[in-house]
């Protein structure tokens, strides 16, 4: 199967930085996968997943990403290529950067699809849909700032999931929630998959990978390990570790 996503040779070398925070990383992602990206602190977690979609460009290396335009080299894209690759192919949920507080978890979904030209009562009819599908029913017309860490998850999982996006790169997800909270965030982002789009996440913690498919592990800007979990199906499954 044609990967969703291909690097070949992903380096990163900040500049005035010793060493590299990436150093020649391949990595196929099938479509409809699971993937977690482990490692110390340090390892070059956040760098490869931001090099991966769009946010950085890398200082050397490959990134294709075959999407609805066909296959595009992220890494090679100018900025407000990789803006509107962003913008209508990608989904994120960060713990933090791309919702606002200031306004309401209904106006937070809704401006996703606005960006991408919808008028505002449809955009807001469907944002109304997504906190539905995600538990928030009621609480649309909350200000972010007003929710729960939990909650503010689900508007980020409602906001990367109504653009259409195929891929949803999400950043330490969990890392501010109590284990039950994490647990049913995890929960709405495979049941994204579930529903055939492809996840990559970045985790420190061992449940959260447990639970994708597959995991990777950096150490030094390298994958060291790469691994299918015991009950994931064939696709997605571990490339030999370096
Ligand atoms: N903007 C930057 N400028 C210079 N060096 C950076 C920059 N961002 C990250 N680094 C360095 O690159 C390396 C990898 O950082 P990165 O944030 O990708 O690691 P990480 O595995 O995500 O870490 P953490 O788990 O602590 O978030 C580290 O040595 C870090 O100090």
């Amino acid at each position: 199967m044609t990967p969703l996503l291909s690097a070949r040779g992903l380096s990163m070398h900040y500049p005035g930085s010793p060493r590299p925070a990436l150093d020649a990383v391949d990595l196929d992602i099938a479509p409809g996968t699971s993937l977690a990206v482990m490692g110390a602190s340090g390892s070059g977690k956040t760098t490869l997943l931001h090099c991966l979609a769009g946010i950085l460009r890398p200082t050397a290396g490959t990134v294709a990403f075959t999407g609805a335009a066909g296959t595009v080299d992220v890494a090679a894209l100018d900025d407000d290529a990789r803006a509107r690759l962003r913008r209508d192919e990608l989904g994120f949920v960060f713990q933090q950067g791309l919702l606002l507080n200031e306004l309401t978890a209904l106006e937070n979904v809704a401006v996703a699809r606005m960006l991408a030209g919808v008028p505002r009562p449809q955009a807001e009819a469907e944002a109304a849909q997504w906190l539905i599908h995600l538990g928030l029913a009621g609480l649309e017309h909350r200000r972010l700032g007003e929710l729960s860490g939990g909650q503010a998850q689900r508007v980020a999982i409602a906001r990367a999931q109504i653009t259409g996006a195929r891929l949803i790169f999400a950043d330490e997800p969990t890392g501010a929630l109590d284990s039950a909270t994490s647990d049913e965030v995890l929960d709405l982002l495979l049941a994204a998959v579930a529903a055939g789009r492809t996840l990559v996440v970045v985790t420190h913690e061992a449940d959260v990978a447990r639970r994708c498919e597959r995991t990777v592990v950096l150490r030094d800007g390298r994958i060291v390990s790469d691994t299918a979990a015991a009950s994931a199906s064939a696709s997605g499954t571990g490339q030999a570790a370096r």
